[in-house]
């Protein structure tokens, strides 16, 4: 029998999807275990998002199979930290209040404070200032400091490192190395411009636009 543990977190056999007599991306054949992340890369348009999405539940495939843990389901069993285009934070309120209000939703991961996520993200002392009036990239370190702080093992990243510097683009390598190594797991998106320096990491390049 197998052992539990041997047991992908993420499987997707012959994963399709179409829209009329478009295929935007598959067939796909992957799997991703506990420790490992996967980076979805391709050119704008070559199915990448919807891939993500189409995980996630928020697409329906057209053909193959997704099994989460070993079974088939159309949605996760648990919850995902997802980093979309938008990062899903409310404006008015601040990196704290936004981070509180979803960890009613999410929780809080032991052994990390929503202050020292905010800290490790290089936005101490704007903690309680509202995200309209920061920058478009200390927003979406606002977005990372919050996804640091979930108790989710899988998380699915569209393009993590958008709208980063150097040191920010660093800063999410830092991020999944240390989810990766607490046990997660990871599947990112890129355009292939950007060097990710995680190790542990497998490419799956999408070429998209064909025609079924
Ligand atoms: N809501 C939608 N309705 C119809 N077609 C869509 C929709 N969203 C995306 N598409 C089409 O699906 C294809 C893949 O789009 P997708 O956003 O997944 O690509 P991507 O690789 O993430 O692109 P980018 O790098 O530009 O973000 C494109 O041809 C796009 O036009």
């Amino acid at each position: 029998m197998l052992d539990p543990a041997d047991i992908p977190l993420l499987q997707c056999q012959n994963l399709c999807l179409s829209r009329g007599e478009e295929r935007i991306f598959g067939p796909l054949d992957f799997s991703l275990r506990s420790g490992e992340a996967l980076m979805l890369e391709g050119s704008n348009g070559s199915g990448k998002t919807s891939l993500l999405r189409t995980l996630m539940g928020w697409i329906a495939r057209s053909d193959g199979d997704i099994l989460w843990q070993g079974t088939a389901r159309d949605t996760p069993p648990a919850a995902i930290g997802w980093l979309g285009h938008r990062t899903g934070l409310k404006s008015e309120l601040s990196p704290l209040e936004n981070m509180r209000a979803l960890a009613a939703l999410f929780g809080l991961r032991p052994g990390i404070s929503h202050r020292a996520a905010l800290q490790s993200v290089g936005l101490e002392g704007f903690e309680d200032t509202p995200l309209r009036k920061l920058s478009q990239g200390q927003n979406r370190r606002a977005a990372l400091a919050a996804l640091m702080t979930w108790p989710t093992q899988m998380w699915l990243l569209d393009e993590p490192y958008a709208n980063l510097d150097r040191d920010g683009q660093l800063l999410v390598d830092r991020m999944l190395e240390a989810h990766l190594g607490r046990g997660g797991a990871a599947i990112l998106t890129s355009h292939g411009l950007i060097s990710t320096r995680v190790s542990r990491i497998q490419t799956l390049a999408l070429s998209g636009g064909n025609h079924v």
